[in-house]
């Protein structure tokens, strides 16, 4: 299995996403420049956090035009895993993969701390690794961390099982705290804290570290291959 990790003009956390899949997973894992037009090598697309174009107009606005989304779309077409994190939460709903739109935080403050996350669906292939209503410790860094959609998609969300991880102790004024989502084919998801920087227990927390075998594991399942420990 290879993982790519998307890199778009001022992203600044895909170094730990690389890391992280080098250090749980230790499969084969690339950067992918933001004009690449091919992403066939990959089986996973991890669009990482940051401040790509420096947030204007709005964060992600402007990386979602990249030619790599095309692929990013065609990708997620396929079945392929697509992982956003923070800032690739935001490209992937500017993009139009994932329902909902990213505010600021209600508080108007960049927000930087861990927060615990209650995992509501654990039945996607990021999350299997994890218990239904399992509590979980991964850092937030956003500005723009305040997840909005309309009542009528908030209760598509909620009839289809795409809300993945809420937060306890809402931090931003996400509408019902929600904290991730997925698409309504499971394999798209996005999520404003930071589950690569939770892999080790000397960066605080290693709840993060299960997303990563999780996929690894779904992908070994469907092709064949022997189970992750
Ligand atoms: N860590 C991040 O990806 C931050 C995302 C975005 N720049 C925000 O502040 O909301």
């Amino acid at each position: 299995m290879r993982f790519a990790v998307l890199v778009f003009p001022g992203s600044n956390c895909d170094i730990d996403c690389y890391k992280a899949v080098e250090q749980t997973v230790g499969e084969p894992v690339d950067y992918v420049w933001h004009t690449a037009t091919d992403l066939s090598p990959y089986d996973a697309i991890l669009v990482p956090g940051g401040f790509s174009y420096g947030d204007y107009l709005r964060c992600g606005a402007i990386s979602r035009f990249a030619p790599v989304m095309n692929e990013v779309a065609k990708a997620a077409e396929q079945g392929k895993f697509i992982l956003g994190i923070c800032n690739g939460f935001q490209i992937l709903t500017e993009a139009g993969l994932l329902p909902g739109a990213l505010r600021r935080n209600e508080s108007m403050k960049f927000r930087c701390h861990d927060s615990v996350l209650k995992v509501v669906n654990n039945d996607t292939p990021f999350t299997r690794h994890y218990e239904e209503g399992q509590e979980i410790v991964i850092p937030i860094a956003h500005g723009e961390g305040n997840y909005y959609c309309d009542e009528e998609t908030l209760q598509k969300l909620r009839d289809n099982k795409q809300i993945v991880f809420t937060y306890s102790g809402n931090p931003n004024g996400s509408v019902g705290d929600i904290a991730g989502i997925c698409n309504e084919r499971g394999n798209v998801l996005g999520m404003m804290p930071h589950p690569e920087r939770a892999v080790n227990s000397l960066l605080g927390s290693e709840d993060g570290k299960a997303m990563f075998t999780s996929i690894i594991q779904t992908w070994r399942d469907t092709h064949g291959a022997a189970s992750v420990r």
